[in-house]
């Protein structure tokens, strides 16, 4: 052993201003680790640094007292405090507890309008000065690709490894390297590839315009994948002189928020670690982190951590004061090959909501809270509320430290904690694998996100729903070659996944709802009005024009519907399931909801009732008002044949008749399930009236609505009529069902004559004469 570990001495040789390397222990003891400090980097936490944190769980041990060493900003930080607002942790350095068993800004103990960060409470401090336009305004939203980065650590050995920095950017093996003389190295292209020991560029690279996609409301998620002692700590966290990833998306962040008058934001950050497949909350306090480890619960997209301690972070200095605490307790150890190795996953997380700002800042519109459809909320704590017609906007920002890959170490206990983390490593490589199969040949294999709590936390971002960048870290000397190459195989793996990030948006759900209802109002202003002169106005117009005229008809009526369903879905919306839509079936009565909510409900069915009796009404009504189906086959034919000069008109008419008999089919079969919908809100009101709960007057309250008939005339129908026959009604004969007697033997002349139904189409027992009575379908005879 020990001569394994003098033939690895030097082997992490650094360039100034590099310290000399520690002496390796092999047999490290639990007092070592507390008193070794880390030589090699100095940590921008300070002193929290210092410490090692216990080794196991069993004998883990957290800070019991605030690091001496305040974090040092980021350069160019002015070190002025900015002023605390009510609500400010007042923990610093004069604080007793490191780790208080409840945080002042604990997001479950305040309230979110209070601490609301908008551009004029960031200090000019808190702020780089030097994010650029071009970033800002670049379109990250539309790549779908993961952005891969190569970052080689600096080594003063030989480097095994060439670079390639001009496009398109490239690493491979020196020839010298590979297994035979007469191989060619494969050369891997990637996204950038970097070396050196600034941090800036690198952040620049890799990581702004992910900061600014997450502050922009897409989910982004930054992290650093490699071999142990590989730099991926340096490049996320950093140190005193060359500040990584994090404290500079965090200053990026405030920097926003400065240059963007127009929103307000709700900061909130979480720190946890994966330590041997079990979740530990790094700004709990050490008893609660012990007895309740978080779990994750939920699938798919909706994957929730709980119990999960969340922090509001008002400035720069907060965000410092949370990660030095989280810091201080995250689990490294000195292994053969980093004195100073990270043994979990770690996972820094900033849940960025923002909305309008109003003008004045007081908008007077009542609390976001008292809006209907509101749950009460999750066990993270309140959120920020839509308000007076403002939507809120919701994204995560993810920055994550992945524990190295290794070989067998000498030590037990790192054997143990490398086990657990090179299977999790494993895992992801094998969701990632997967997940590029699964986009190159758009397959659908399972994807094994469950076998790991790496890959299981890491799921919805995985599956697509967020920018990620990943940089992958090489330690370029030549006894690690294969490491490394594993590591860029990896690295060419993930870039095939497939990305398809959205903003998720709650909105302000009564000033939506307002908006739809005006819409449809509008929209069946304007069908009524178009359906009133239609009679007089299709004589006068072409065949083109007719076929127009019927579509447009067609589009409104498809407009409202789209807005009744939007009216049902955004009612239904529960806040802490995303964008879960209304319950299939309608009939189904929510008795965890409000009396209030139950009567929203009711009121949506109610006047989907009503739209559906419109849209069945005007589907008879522009049945009666278009011509017989031999004309309109003759008008469709006539069009078409003029439109596709040259092909036979045989051709052309069997095309058209065909195309005719699927539009009726699907014309039906729309209608049939029209009504089959109306029977279940039928159902659905019924209900609710007999559990009397639909017997307080909502704002409109229409049962049996008035139905407008095709001349524009308005009549009530019993609820329970229908205007469209079922199936298994044989002695109405439906409009649809008429034949095609006839259409052969037309003629283009006829349609230069105007088009009169014919006397059998007079005598066609309409469904909308019988429902409304011959009398007051009227309307219909005006066509003629
Ligand atoms: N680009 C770099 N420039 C200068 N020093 C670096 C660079 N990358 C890494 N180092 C130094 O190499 C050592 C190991 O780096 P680091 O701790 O970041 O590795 P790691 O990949 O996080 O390791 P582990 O997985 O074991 O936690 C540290 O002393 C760090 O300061």
């Amino acid at each position: 052993m020990a001569s394994s570990t003098s033939s690895l001495k030097g082997k992490l040789v650094r360039p100034v201003p590099f310290t000399p390397k520690r002496p390796l222990s092999t047999t490290t003891t639990a007092d070592d680790l507390t008193r070794l400090p880390r030589l090699s980097t100095p940590s921008i936490l300070g002193s929290a640094k210092k410490f090692k944190a216990a080794l196991s769980s069993e004998s883990r041990t957290r800070l019991t007292s605030k690091a001496k060493t305040p974090l040092p900003s980021v350069p160019g930080t002015p070190t002025s405090s900015r002023p605390k607002t009510p609500t400010t942790p007042r923990r610093g350095t004069d604080s007793p507890l490191l780790f208080p068993d409840v945080s002042d800004m604990d997001v479950s103990r305040i309230d979110p309008e209070d601490v609301l960060v908008d551009f004029e409470t960031v200090e000019p401090g808190d702020v780089s000065g030097e994010i650029d336009v071009s970033v800002l305004e670049a379109d990250y939203g539309k790549e779908d690709k993961v952005l891969v980065s190569i970052r080689i650590r600096p080594t003063e050995a030989t480097s095994a490894w060439e670079a390639s920095h001009t496009i398109p950017k490239s690493i491979k093996l020196g020839a010298q390297y590979t297994k035979s003389s007469t191989t060619t190295p494969q050369e891997f292209r990637f996204d950038e590839v970097l070396t050196g020991s600034e941090n800036k560029p690198v952040y620049n690279a890799v990581a702004r315009s992910h900061v600014c996609a997450a502050m922009d409301g897409y989910n982004a998620v930054i992290f650093a994948y490699g071999q142990t002692a590989s730099g991926k700590t340096f490049t996320l966290t950093g140190d005193q002189d060359q500040p990584g990833i994090i404290p500079r998306a965090m200053k990026d962040v405030f920097a926003y928020i400065r240059r963007t008058p127009t929103r307000e934001y709700l900061l909130r950050c979480s720190y946890l670690e994966i330590y041997n497949e079990a979740i530990h909350d790094l700004l709990a306090p050490p008893s609660s982190s012990v007895s309740q480890p978080v779990q994750i619960q939920g699938s798919g997209a909706n994957v929730v951590l709980t119990p999960l301690r969340e922090e509001v972070v008002t400035s720069l200095k907060s965000v410092r004061e949370v990660l030095e605490r989280g810091e201080g307790n995250r689990r490294t150890a000195s292994t053969d090959w980093n004195e100073r190795s990270s043994r979990s996953h770690s996972v820094f997380r900033v849940v960025i909501e923002s909305r309008e700002r109003c003008a004045g800042g007081e908008d007077g519109a009542p609390s976001g809270r008292t809006t209907p459809g509101f749950r009460p909320p999750t066990p993270g704590g309140p959120k920020l509320q839509a308000r007076g017609g403002r939507s809120v906007q919701t994204s995560v920002l993810s920055l994550i430290d992945l524990a190295g890959s290794e070989k067998a170490t000498s030590d037990k206990e790192r054997t143990r904690e490398g086990k657990y983390i090179n299977t999790s490593l494993l895992t992801l490589g094998t969701v990632i694998a997967t997940l590029a199969e699964n986009s190159s040949k758009n397959k659908a294999d399972h994807v094994p996100f469950r076998n790991s709590k790496l890959t299981r936390m890491l799921q919805p971002s995985l599956s697509g729903n967020a920018r990620i960048s990943v940089i992958c870290t090489i330690n370029p000397d030549t006894s690690a070659i294969g490491e490394s190459t594993s590591t860029l195989l990896f690295a060419q793996r993930i870039k095939k996944v497939q990305l398809h990030a959205q903003k998720k948006e709650v909105v302000d759900t009564e000033a939506l709802l307002e908006r739809y209802r005006k819409e449809i109002d509008d929209l069946k202003k304007r069908l009524a009005e178009r359906e009133a002169d239609a009679p007089v106005r299709t004589r006068r117009l072409s065949a083109r024009e007719q076929l127009d005229e019927s579509r447009a008809m067609n589009d409104l009526n498809s407009r409202i519907r789209q807005l009744t369903k939007l009216i049902l879905t955004s009612q239904t919306v529960d806040e802490s399931k995303g964008d879960e839509s209304r319950p299939s079936s309608p009939a189904k009565i929510d008795f965890d909801m409000s009396p209030y909510q139950l009567q929203q409900e009711l009121l949506a069915a109610r006047q989907q009732l009503e739209t559906q009796a419109t849209q069945i009404l005007s589907l008879e009504a522009a049945l009666l008002a278009r011509p017989q189906l031999p004309q309109m086959h003759q008008i469709a034919t006539k069009t078409r044949y003029e439109e596709n000069l040259g092909e036979p008109l045989r051709a052309v008419r069997e095309d058209v008749e065909k195309e005719w008999i699927e539009k009726l089919d699907k014309e039906k079969k729309t209608r049939l399930k029209l009504e089959e919908e109306r029977q279940a809100l039928a159902a659905f009101v019924r209900k609710f009236d007999s559990l009397g709960l639909g017997s307080l007057p909502p704002p409109v309250t229409i049962l049996n609505p008035p139905m407008p008939t095709p001349g524009g005339i308005m009549s009530t129908v019993a609820e329970v009529e229908s205007p469209v026959r079922l199936p298994g009604n044989p002695t109405q004969p439906s409009l649809l069902e008429e034949q095609w007697d006839g259409a052969d033997e037309m003629s283009f002349e006829l349609l230069e004559k105007p088009i009169i139904p014919s006397d059998s189409r007079k005598a066609s027992r309409s469904p909308v004469r019988e429902v409304l009575g011959e009398k007051e379908n009227r309307p219909t005879q005006k066509i003629y």
